[in-house]
């Protein structure tokens, strides 16, 4: 099922808690609000098995950070057993060595794990938390576990661009597969910090010259570039009616509401009455066949390209 824009969707990202052990200057959160609730392992699951009727395929398992839920283990298990292809999650990485092989038991596929600094000071000065070996150890095991492709994220900024050679290098050594280089976007608490957004132009025409291979992925339309065993995948999403043009994700927020847009609060359908309303199973699967079908016909490109309309005069 396409949507006005001729859009598929095929990922589903659930907001598994805003509950967060790092302090992101820049953190989006998403683009929710903050908000104690919490779905259920049976809950996700549900609103992800009747996706699967609408077209999702993959489900990215985010937050906050995701590995604070103590049931994840089992909201992983539920998502396999209804049926879900692929199974993966963002996070800050500090948890992940002592739960890799857990993750990879239960059949989690891939991670991606955020590093903005191999500096101590800056790592620290950037999430608050002085805690870049755990993040490091924690990449490593996770390579270990197979938790593959595994993907670092950098959010670059004016903070941290300095970093990027060595996150690179670390990338090549460590076995990382891919490394995605991310454009700091203005939502959350990204939106005050706006000062510090850098642009990725420069860096993409370096890439552009030295890469043995550019590849357009269809998630977005971002471009990667393949040097040496490592992937560079650009990820631009702010004012970019392109990457929008390629977006084929429907969000599940924490508190239940079907999110059309990561901008967006305006084009919600909140299905947490539905959830946890006194129906049977057999409705409770109508009302959400009913809520992704909303979803669908109202969701839109956050940006646009305009066409100017021309009168002569
Ligand atoms: N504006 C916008 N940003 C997005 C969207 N999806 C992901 N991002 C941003 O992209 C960056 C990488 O997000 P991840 O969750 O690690 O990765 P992913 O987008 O699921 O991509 P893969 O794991 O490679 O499939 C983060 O900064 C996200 O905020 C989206 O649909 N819209
Ligand atoms: C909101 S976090 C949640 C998952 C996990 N806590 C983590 O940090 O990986 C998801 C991803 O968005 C990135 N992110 C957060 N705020 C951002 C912003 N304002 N612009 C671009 N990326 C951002 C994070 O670095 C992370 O890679
Ligand atoms: S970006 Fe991730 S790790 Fe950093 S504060 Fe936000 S949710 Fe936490
Ligand atoms: S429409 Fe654009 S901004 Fe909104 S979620 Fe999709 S890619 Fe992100």
């Amino acid at each position: 099922m396409i949507d006005r824009f001729g859009r598929s969707i095929e990922d589903l990202r659930v907001t598994l808690t805003h509950v967060c052990n790092f302090s992101c200057f820049f953190c989006h959160m998403e683009g929710e609000d903050n908000s104690q609730s919490l779905l259920s392992p049976e809950e996700i699951s549900l609103v992800a098995k009747v996706g699967i009727e609408y077209g999702i395929r993959s489900v990215k398992l985010t937050g906050g950070e995701p590995t604070l839920r103590r049931d994840l283990l089992q909201i992983i298990r539920e998502l396999k057993d209804v049926g879900i292809k692929e199974v993966s999650m963002t996070t800050n990485g500090v948890l992940l060595s002592t739960l890799a092989w857990k993750l990879k038991e239960v059949g989690l596929d891939r991670v991606n794990v955020s590093l903005h600094s191999l500096d101590k000071q800056l790592f620290k000065e950037i999430t608050g938390v002085d805690a870049l070996d755990k993040v490091i150890e924690g990449i490593k095991e996770a390579i270990k576990a197979g938790l593959r492709p595994l993907k670092l994220n950098f959010v670059l900024t004016k903070k941290n661009i300095s970093q990027l050679d060595n996150i690179i290098n670390f990338a090549i050594e460590t076995g990382v597969d891919e490394l995605h280089l991310i454009e700091l976007h203005p939502v959350g608490l990204g939106k005050n910090t706006f000062e510090y957004h850098e642009k990725l132009e420069s860096i993409e025409k370096i890439l552009k010259e030295r890469a043995d291979k550019i590849e357009i992925r269809s998630k977005h339309y971002r471009p990667r570039y393949y040097l040496n065993n490592l992937v560079i995948e650009v990820v631009k999403p702010y004012a970019n009616p392109i990457f929008c043009a390629g977006c084929n994700r429907i969000r599940l927020t924490a508190d239940g509401k079907l999110k059309t847009c990561l901008y967006r609060q305006d084009k919600e359908i909140d299905i947490m009455d539905i959830l946890r309303g006194d129906f049977s199973l057999e409705e409770k699967i109508e009302l959400i066949r009913e809520a992704y079908e909303i979803a669908i016909a109202i969701r839109e490109p956050n940006f646009k390209y305009k066409v100017e309309s021309y009168a002569p005069s």
